[in-house]
């Protein structure tokens, strides 16, 4: 990704947030999580990465799943929001462009999630995905996609994105067909659609789109 396109979208996310468009938040932990969760065979103690995490009630959900929970998120708002619902007090410490928070077992970077390395991840059993490859601009999800497998040496994941025709609305969500998928895990992983349901929600009116969960299981 060159700066320029890594300000452009950094803007465009802080600008959403600043005016409160975020639509993509839920109130509650997401559906699919609740119903696939157990696909991951996590036990207590395990370390999930939940990448572009917002201030997803899905952390709070996978903590009280006994998980060691990292995300990263661009909103330090975002970030101090999920600690301030918890009644954390975390530590915070910056490393290099990322200002990181601590408390128990929840740590949230406030910054880029290229600049995340796996020294400071440390090994991950799962990758949670909600939103964060979908809000990828499409010339750069292959660059998502090889950092989070060099971030996590290709750990397991749940990604949960849209299906839709990306011709009649546009972007983020990016339209992320099962081909697309493929074309950037389809190396590391086997694919396998889980649940796909019609949504309207986060789409201009007459747009059918599905959302669909994945789990995405290493190779050999
Ligand atoms: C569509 S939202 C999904 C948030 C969350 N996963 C959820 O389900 O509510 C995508 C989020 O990723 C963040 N984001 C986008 N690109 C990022 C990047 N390169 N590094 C860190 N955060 C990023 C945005 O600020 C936004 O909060």
């Amino acid at each position: 990704m060159s700066f320029e396109d890594l300000v452009m979208n950094e803007e465009f996310w802080q600008t959403l947030w600043k005016e409160g468009r975020i639509g993509f938040h839920e109130g509650t932990v997401n559906d699919f999580l609740a119903r696939f969760y157990s696909r991951l065979n996590l036990v207590a103690g395990n370390h999930i990465l939940v990448p572009l995490c917002g201030k997803s009630f899905d952390l709070d959900w996978l903590l009280a799943k006994g998980l060691i929970v990292t995300g990263v998120e661009f909103n330090q708002g975002a970030v101090e929001e999920v600690f301030a619902r918890l009644n954390l007090t975390p530590e915070v410490d910056e490393i290099g462009p990322l200002r990181r928070y601590r408390s128990g077992a929840l740590t949230l970077f406030a910054g880029d999630f290229y600049a995340v390395t796996s020294d400071l991840l440390g090994p991950v059993d799962a990758v949670y995905d909600r939103a964060a490859m979908v809000a990828i601009q499409p010339e750069t999800r292959a660059n998502y996609a090889a950092h989070v497998v060099e971030l996590t040496g290709g750990a397991q994941q749940l990604l949960i994105g849209f299906d839709y025709d990306q011709n009649a609305a546009d972007g983020p969500p990016f339209s992320l067909a099962q081909e697309l998928i493929m074309q950037a895990y389809g190396a590391q992983y086997t694919i396998e659609l889980l649940k796909s349901i019609k949504v309207g929600g986060p789409f201009a009116d007459g747009v059918d789109a599905d959302e669909q969960i994945w789990y995405l299981q290493p190779k050999g």
